[in-house]
């Protein structure tokens, strides 16, 4: 029935005030009156209709993303829409493209890494979008190791240019997003070469397109990779290829902010750490940690609404069936995911502010917190992206048949995210990242060098080796120092026995080679650490509200023993637990399933997510689910006629049974 809450017995049974949380959500209440303007007026907006995605072919998908970005881009000059705002349009918009690269990194590796003159020019051009920018790192032959990259850019003193060349058919760039069809310019890395000296990976601006006629320039083969993964979904983006054939560009496009090279072709390295040249992808890492918790909750609201709306089962003399929310098991698969979304939410909010941080203080040359920013980023983009990627498959199931459905939203949302776990690095290569800086800060204990920011329990070693859990019923497990001190003792054990394997072999990097399944174990280990203390710190300042803190307290402690119980294995063979513990954390996370579940829907209510961007019959807030599913379907071009084409050529021979006879 249309105009009929069918969710609304659910939302009366909400012990707290689902605008108040609206608020902790989006992070403060002026995020949230921006959000909630930004994603209405895109859902109102006929252009930004995204429902048809699934059946366009590749062009009118391309193009669709062509016009949608254009159109966003207009209304940001328009309507003087803020950086926020302009963010905000882009992600209600919900399509990838071109856009993201241009402003995700092809400005900010010109705002990190050029001088303030390359900064004057390159921005002018690119704040205004006369110049489209994307970012060419990845080649064919190399992705994850940056420095085996194999494009040059060779200095020629004569002409005062470099010489861009791909050696290689390895050496083709090959992904970068809006390169394909799309982007003007690049930030191209590059292995720099003066008087025969390779200095390593190196940022370039390079030009790839007339600005006249769109036409690459000589010296320039450029192309789109191909289909992705999915329909729609991923599709939208032009990633490209691209190979220099001694292309030439003025010396001063090289990104001189960090390095330089003189007219007489001297190269000066500044005393900066190199790694500077990896900031875009540190800034970008940060960003992708919030963005999951968002990925996340959309699939966790799709998948709690639905459940509140399914019923199977339990039907007792004809009455109604059991909502499938009710199952135990329903609880035990969406509530943790519930949790998890939240936890990232807050995580993201805290790596926020270490990566403001660490840029304000890379901009006064304080380097001392580069290696933690690093491993936080690359560790929590690895670890949030890897549980959002599962979560949302698992959503899927927890919709049952239905939600393999396209117009669950859960086929489309999966495959637009999925990739998150390989770009801007690898999961498993990030979490190495973390793993050899936890056996740097191992190796310091005891030095006199007290390990500080998300290593600072490492610090209290003696105390974490040896303590036992004093967890002696149920209710401990609520007790915010006795659940830390269980994840703080499995992850620095994990990590010490990490370290002293790793010192049984001579050589070190062959050790670490051979330790490398336990290292990624320990890296997560401690990066869960991390979100779970992150989330405790929340729900242990102020939070205003009826009801809210009481809710996130229950999705805190869901949070951490719902890894608890998955990591089992972790905890009791470090003996951060006992197998009593373990049951008794199994007790308190049945009773906080129990608390959360007449709140289940008001706490996805408070994403405030339109049913624009949820894209999903199931997840409507409405909860009308049966009529739109029929609506849907009658939409599809199969159901367009009654008898299909391909009955007369097809069909009939088959069933009258006069094919002309096989010949092999
Ligand atoms: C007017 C208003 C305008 C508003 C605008 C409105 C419009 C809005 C439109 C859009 C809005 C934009 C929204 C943007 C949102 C963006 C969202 C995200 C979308 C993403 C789209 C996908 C794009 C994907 C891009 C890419 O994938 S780019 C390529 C990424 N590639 C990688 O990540 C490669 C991974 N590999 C590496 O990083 C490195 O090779 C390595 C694995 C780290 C190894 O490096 P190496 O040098 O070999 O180091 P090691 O020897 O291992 O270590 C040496 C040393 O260095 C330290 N280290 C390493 N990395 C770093 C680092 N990054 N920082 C600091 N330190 C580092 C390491 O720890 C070692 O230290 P020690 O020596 O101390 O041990
Ligand atoms: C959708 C999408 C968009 C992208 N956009 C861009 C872009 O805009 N610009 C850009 O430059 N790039 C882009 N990329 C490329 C992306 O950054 C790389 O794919 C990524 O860094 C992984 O590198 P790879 O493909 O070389 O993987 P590989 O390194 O080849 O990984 C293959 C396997 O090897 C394993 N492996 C690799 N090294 C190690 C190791 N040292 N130890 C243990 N295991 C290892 C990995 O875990 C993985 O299982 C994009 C990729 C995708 C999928």
């Amino acid at each position: 029935m249309e105009g009929v809450d069918h969710l609304a017995d659910e939302r009366n049974k909400a012990e707290f005030n689902v605008d108040d949380m609206k608020i902790i959500w989006a992070g403060s209440r002026h995020a949230f009156d921006v959000s909630n303007r930004i994603s209405r007026f895109v859902a109102t907006d006929p252009v930004f209709e995204k429902s048809n995605r699934a059946l366009m072919t590749r062009k009118e998908l391309f193009k669709n993303t062509l016009k949608k970005s254009v159109y966003a881009w207009k209304i940001i000059k328009e309507l003087r829409l803020s950086d926020e705002e302009g963010i905000k349009l882009r992600i209600f918009m919900d399509q990838p493209g071109f856009l993201d690269l241009h402003w995700g990194m092809f400005v900010p590796a010109i705002k990190g890494q050029g001088t303030e003159e390359q900064q004057q020019k390159w921005l002018s051009l690119a704040n205004k979008m006369q110049i489209i920018g994307c970012y060419a790192q990845t080649e064919l032959g190399h992705g994850s190791n940056v420095q085996g990259l194999e494009t040059t850019a060779t200095f020629d003193p004569k002409t005062d240019q470099f010489i861009m060349h791909s050696p290689t058919q390895t050496s083709s760039k090959w992904w970068p997003g809006g390169l394909g069809k799309v982007s003007t310019h690049a930030v191209v890395y590059a292995r720099l070469i003066t008087n025969g000296k390779d200095h390593g990976v190196h940022g370039f601006i390079v030009q790839l397109r007339s600005l006249d006629d769109h036409s690459p320039l000589p010296g320039i083969t450029i192309g789109d990779i191909g289909m992705k993964f999915g329909n729609g979904a991923y599709n939208s983006m032009d990633n490209g290829f691209l190979m220099f054939n001694q292309f030439r560009i003025p010396r001063d496009q090289m990104l001189m902010r960090l390095s330089k090279v003189t007219r007489e072709g001297k190269y000066i390295a500044s005393d900066v750490p190199r790694q500077l040249v990896y900031g875009t992808m540190v800034s970008v890492r940060q960003t992708i940690v919030s963005k999951a918790s968002d990925a996340l909750a959309r699939a966790v609201c799709i998948a709690t609404r639905y459940s509140a709306v399914r019923r199977q089962f339990g039907s007792e003399n004809g009455g109604i069936e059991t909502q499938v929310i009710d199952y135990k098991t329903q609880q035990n698969r969406l509530f943790p995911l519930l949790a998890s979304a939240y936890a990232f939410r807050f995580v993201g909010e805290w790596l926020k502010w270490l990566y403001t941080d660490v840029t304000q203080r890379l901009e006064a040359s304080d380097f001392v917190t580069l290696p933690e920013a690093h491993a936080c980023t690359a560790g929590l983009k690895s670890m949030t992206t890897s549980a959002t990627s599962d979560g949302i498959e698992e959503c899927r199931k927890l919709c049952g048949g239905h939600g393999y459905l396209w117009c669950s939203g859960l086929p489309e949302l999966f495959a637009v995210y999925v990739p998150a776990c390989t770009y801007e690095g690898d999961n498993v290569v990030l979490q190495l990242q973390v793993a050899r800086f936890l056996m740097k800060t191992v190796s310091q204990l005891g030095s006199g060098k007290a390990p500080a920011g998300t290593t600072a329990y490492m610090g209290r070693a003696q105390h974490l080796l040896q303590c036992r859990s004093g967890v002696q019923k149920a209710e401990d497990w609520l007790n915010p120092s006795m659940v830390l001190e269980a994840f703080e003792s499995r992850a620095l054990r994990m990590a010490i026995t990490c370290a002293k394997n790793l010192s049984k072999f001579e050589n070190q990097e062959q050790g670490f080679s051979e330790l490398l399944a336990d290292l990624v174990e320990a890296a997560i280990a401690h990066c869960q650490l991390i979100v779970v203390s992150k989330f405790i710190a929340k729900i242990e300042g102020e939070i205003e509200g009826k009801g809210v803190k009481k809710q996130l307290k229950n999705l805190c402690y869901i949070y951490a023993l719902h890894l608890l119980h998955k990591h089992l294995g972790d905890f009791l063979s470090t003996n951060s637990v006992t197998p009593e513990q373990a049951s008794l954390a199994s007790h308190q996370l049945r009773s906080l399933y129990s608390q959360v579940r007449p709140n289940a829907v008001a706490l996805v209510d408070a994403f405030d997510y339109t049913d624009h961007y949820l894209g999903s019959v199931l997840g409507r807030y409405d909860g009308n689910v049966y009529p739109k599913l029929f609506e849907e379907a009658l939409k599809d071009p199969l159901n367009d006629s009654v008898v299909p084409d391909g009955y007369h050529e097809y069909i009939r021979p088959l069933i009258k049974q006069n094919f002309p006879s096989a010949k092999l």
